[in-house]
């Protein structure tokens, strides 16, 4: 089951894996005409209701699968009007060999022939709100009709995720849906039926631009570092890449003994000093309240080192946090075992998950499996770093591909933590780590033909924005 969005991640990341829309339209073209097949016998008639989007880019392409039957097109709308370029190619190329075409301009005098099949293909998952004009007309036309109704992927005016449709819908008697089934459909009277298109099993399995595409364009938020002790740059480098990654503030929590030395490395952060040299459990009372207060993303573990007394503290601090925390680094043997309702990343390092109770292994690739395992044993999600990072929520895994050997130097992992912490405001856990570990990579693969072996995870930080937000063909 996927829902409207997932359907678009999918159909941009396919793209991007070499499998273009305009082959899933044929695709799904072919499975219309598929499907009408099995409804009415070769020389019967078929009238196509066509919108001026992809659905009914979809049935263009059908109609040249169905040249044994009688087939009229109607297109609800001026063809200067269709939105997309591969629905407008697929209705050119139906005028240049002469199909029965119609441009209907007025609903009112749209009066559909009579015939034995009318396929709906006005809308799909692109419909927002109400059915309007003419296609609200046009669905009570076809619901009168005695014709049998086939809707492609979804009877126009229903809502794919929920079903529900608030106005007018088409009353299909059949479905054929693309790819996988939708919320929406689960309800329907009519049958359903599931179409493969050919997207690349990899366009679900590896994390892509569909998946970034989806995360960039609502990020903000607050983000508050809990780190710095023995050490001081990777509280810094965490602070300053949530913010490269969208964050509006980003805090650092520190001890007095290294705070000055952190507010050093960057204007940018607003380091707030706590008495003591490292993090210990009278603090975290403070520490929380300040995160519960904001709804700050926190970044708990960059730099805090680990004293029996930290631990402790971190173990005090995620069991009592309600919020979204990434927990990187020192912070992470806090986790086995945890009882809290906060909603954790986990971005262990492979030494790391191994501690955790995750598998060892050099390619992590070969044990997703258990890196599913142990995210669901751990109730959080789980980002396994490694040339290859595998991310999971205990249900769903996925394979991160970006990033390069260069990105074996230290303190990547504390970008990658700001990262993910700068786009969980806005994505949840999962997407968050997953298109957080994706724009790590990417970043890195930005700067890889500049410094190769010799790249600096503080070199990152000014590439993590052109991940993001640049130009997506490189
Ligand atoms: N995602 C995939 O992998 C594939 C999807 N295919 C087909 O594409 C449609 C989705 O196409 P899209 O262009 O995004 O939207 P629609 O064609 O469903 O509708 C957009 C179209 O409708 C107009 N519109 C929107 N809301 C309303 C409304 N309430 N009343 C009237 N008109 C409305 C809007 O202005 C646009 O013109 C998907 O369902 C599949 O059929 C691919 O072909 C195969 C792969
Ligand atoms: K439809």
């Amino acid at each position: 089951m996927i829902t409207a969005d997932r359907m678009a991640v999918v159909d941009r990341n396919a793209e991007a894996l070499g499998v273009p829309r305009k082959q899933l339209m044929e695709s799904s073209g072919n499975a219309i005409a598929r499907e009408a097949g099995k409804v009415v016998e070769p020389g019967e008639k078929i009238v196509i209701v066509a919108g001026r989007g992809n659905n009914g880019g979809d049935a263009f392409a059908a109609v040249r699968f169905l040249d044994e039957y009688d087939v009229s097109v109607h297109l609800l709308g001026r063809a200067e009007t269709i939105g997309t370029d591969i629905a407008r190619e697929n209705w050119e190329a139906l005028q240049q060999s002469e199909y029965d075409t119609t441009e209907v301009t007025d609903s009112q005098n749209i009066d559909l022939p009579d015939c034995d099949l009318i396929v709906d293909a006005m809308l799909g998952t692109g419909v927002t709100g109400a059915l309007r004009e003419p296609e609200a007309t046009v669905a009570e036309k076809i619901n009168e009709s005695n014709a049998t109704v086939l809707a492609a992927d979804v009877p126009s005016g229903i809502n794919a995720d929920t079903g529900d449709a608030e106005g007018t819908s088409v009353e299909a008697d059949r479905v054929v849906t693309f790819h996988d089934t939708k919320p929406g459909l689960a309800d329907l009277d009519g049958d359903v039926t599931v179409a493969d298109i050919g997207i690349p099993s990899g366009a679900e399995k590896f994390v892509g631009l569909g998946d970034l595409h989806s995360v960039r364009g609502d990020v903000g938020g607050r983000v508050f570092v809990v780190g710095g002790g023995p050490y001081t740059g990777a509280p810094a480098l965490a602070g300053q890449s949530a913010l490269r990654a969208g964050a509006d503030l980003s805090f650092v929590a520190a001890p007095d003994t290294v705070a000055g030395e952190i507010q050093g490395y960057a204007e940018d952060l607003i380091v707030q000093p706590y008495e003591g040299n490292r993090l210990s459990p009278e603090k975290v009372t403070d520490l929380l309240e300040t995160a519960e207060s904001y709804d700050d993303t926190v970044v708990l573990g960059p730099g805090l080192g680990n004293a029996d007394e930290t631990i402790e503290a971190a173990v005090q601090f995620l069991e009592s946090f309600s919020g979204r925390a990434v927990v990187d680094a020192d912070a992470l043997p806090a986790v086995p075992d945890l009882d809290t309702d906060a909603t954790l990343v986990c971005t262990p390092n492979r030494k790391e998950l191994a501690e955790l109770g995750g598998p060892e292994a050099d390619d992590l690739r070969e044990v997703t499996d258990e890196i599913e395992a142990l995210a669901d044993e751990l109730g959080h999600v789980v980002l396994a770093k490694g040339a290859t990072d595998v991310i999971s929520d205990g249900e769903r895994t996925r394979v991160v591909r970006t990033g390069n050997t260069g990105m074996k130097v230290g303190g990547t992992g504390d970008v990658l933590a700001g990262i993910v912490a700068g786009l969980f405001g806005t994505a949840d856990a999962f997407d968050s780590a997953c298109v957080g570990s994706y724009v790590n990579g990417r970043a890195g693969d930005l700067l890889y033909g500049e410094y190769g072996e010799g790249l600096l995870a503080s070199d990152m930080l000014e590439a993590v924005p052109r991940a993001i937000w640049g130009d997506d063909d490189v």
